[in-house]
């Protein structure tokens, strides 16, 4: 049983709350007045506060720190009267739980109020967890501290049911991190079904989310169910949730919050326990405020953030990551595990890797295919146009050598015409690639449309470049 308090001027409002609250079997008190409830909220413990933002002796908003402050810290869900802005954004902004209407049904009131204490239920167990003893990192390699943080949460966020929003650069490990949360999860047993945002035409997102009935629409000869509903009881992995449309934004919050589906053309809710995970590169607080991402919805998906590091910004991983990997390909190929040599890690170490850990992982991959028998990893396996750009990038900071070129080549590794030509096109439209995604912020669309491309070639081109 749950104690909740009310405070509210309006005698009748009080009385109805109180009603939906015994009959849930919780314990409600009531105070009219700003200064009674903060009285009452100090006298004893409570779980959730139902309050009021237009009170007699204050502004009820104004209270939030105050009861947040409190030791039991309860969930508080503001009640907005009409005239006041978005209840989500005042409710969000200010910190509380969740906010419903002066005129919401008792259906709604009920629904809110057993979600904060859901939620903090949830919380709680999170918090008396004991510590995850052997976290399974799942090929997650690094030890440098920005890694560390991100396994930390991973741990911490494992042992609750909270919406995670997987934040970072393209192939900085968002979808390996999201696995390591489902793993290190009670759901390990459960599915991890991946939705990928970017790559599902617009017109097929809500169907294949929410699944159909036969005859919902042209082409629909049999009923399906949707990924949302197989993801029951384990996590759906929402990748590039930035390029969800605003269309099914709306659709897809009342799914978080009532965990309940209509497939398309049906009349029932399916239910399903799911866990979201969701990744973005994009800014979806930048996105939030050019209007394309809905406020609320941010709100919901980031219980717990994970922002993954840049490679560039943590090259200490570097050789490890590189040691797993080459070793996995080794096995893979049937190959002889091999030497590598000080400076072929050096070589790695010193470029900017705007594509992150997919791109050494490709660059790997095509060193040990030209290495093939040969016992030792060289920087001369590494391709020509990684080397080039390690060389330019060097020459700001260091002086030629006698007899080197600025472009870093000697009379043992002076490329034919042809290949220089080709490497300086592919690099070139690799950072001309590189820009426009930064530019657009990942905007494929807008991309799209500045670089004069088809969605289809720009996906090619990005992953050609290992820049996807
Ligand atoms: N810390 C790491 N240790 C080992 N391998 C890693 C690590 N991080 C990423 N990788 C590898 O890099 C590749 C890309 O990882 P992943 O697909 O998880 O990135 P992503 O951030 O989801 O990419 P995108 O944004 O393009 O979808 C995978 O092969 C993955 O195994």
């Amino acid at each position: 049983m749950a104690t909740v308090l009310i405070i509210d001027d309006d005698e009748t409002l009080c009385y109805s709350l109180s009603r939906v609250v015994t009959a849930k079997g919780h314990q409600a008190v009531t105070a009219q007045t700003l200064a009674d409830g903060l009285f009452k909220a100090g006298q004893a413990a409570f779980d959730a506060v139902f309050l009021d933002v237009r009170l007699p002796d204050g502004n009820g908003l104004e209270a939030l720190s105050e009861l947040d402050r409190l030791p039991s810290s309860p969930e508080v869900i503001i009640i907005t009267g009409l005239g006041d802005p978005d209840g989500a954004e005042l409710a969000m902004i200010n910190g509380a739980w969740d906010y419903i209407e002066k005129t919401a049904s008792t259906k709604e009131i009920a629904l809110t109020l057993a979600r904060a204490l859901q939620y903090r239920e949830e919380k709680k167990s999170a918090v008396e967890a004991s510590p995850v003893v052997s976290l399974v990192r799942d090929g997650i390699i690094g030890s440098s501290s920005g890694i560390k943080g991100c396994l930390d949460l991973v741990a911490r966020s494992a042992v609750s049911d909270a919406n995670i929003l997987i934040t970072g650069e393209t192939g900085t490990g968002k979808e390996l991190f999201a696995r390591a949360v489902h793993e290190n999860s009670p759901r390990k047993n459960g599915p991890f079904v991946i939705v990928d945002c970017a790559s599902i035409p617009e017109t097929l997102v809500e169907s294949l989310l929410f699944g159909h009935k036969k005859g919902a629409f042209t082409g629909a000869d049999r009923e399906r169910t949707g990924l949302i509903v197989d993801a029951h009881n384990g996590t759906l992995f929402l990748d590039e949730v930035g390029e969800l449309p605003m269309s099914l934004q709306k659709a897809f919050l009342r799914v978080l919050q009532e965990r309940t589906v209509r497939p398309v053309g049906g009349r029932q809710e399916v239910e399903s326990h799911f866990r979201m995970v969701a990744a973005t590169n994009r800014n979806l607080e930048a996105m939030v405020e050019e209007g394309t991402f809905r406020k609320d919805l941010l709100y919901r998906i980031q219980a717990f953030t994970m922002e993954l590091p840049a490679l560039r910004d943590r090259t200490s991983d570097i050789k490890e990551i590189a040691a797993y990997h080459i070793h996995r390909f080794c096995e893979r190929y049937g190959m002889d595990h091999k030497g590598v040599s000080a400076d072929f890690y050096e070589t790695l170490e010193s470029h900017a890797w705007p594509g992150n850990v997919r791109e050494l992982v490709n660059i790997l991959d095509q060193a040990l295919i030209s290495a093939r028998n040969e016992a030792t990893l060289y920087p001369k396996h590494l391709p020509p146009r990684l080397r080039a750009q390690v060389a330019r990038a060097k020459l700001g900071s260091a002086v030629v050598e006698e007899g080197d070129t600025p472009n870093g080549y000697q009379l043992d590794n002076m490329p034919t015409l042809q290949d220089y030509r080709d490497t300086v096109c592919r690099d070139a439209e690799k950072r001309y690639l590189d820009d426009l995604m930064r530019v657009t912020a990942g905007n494929v669309k807008k991309a799209c449309d500045l670089a004069g491309l088809s969605q289809s070639r720009l996906y090619a081109l990005l992953k050609q470049h290992g820049l996807k």
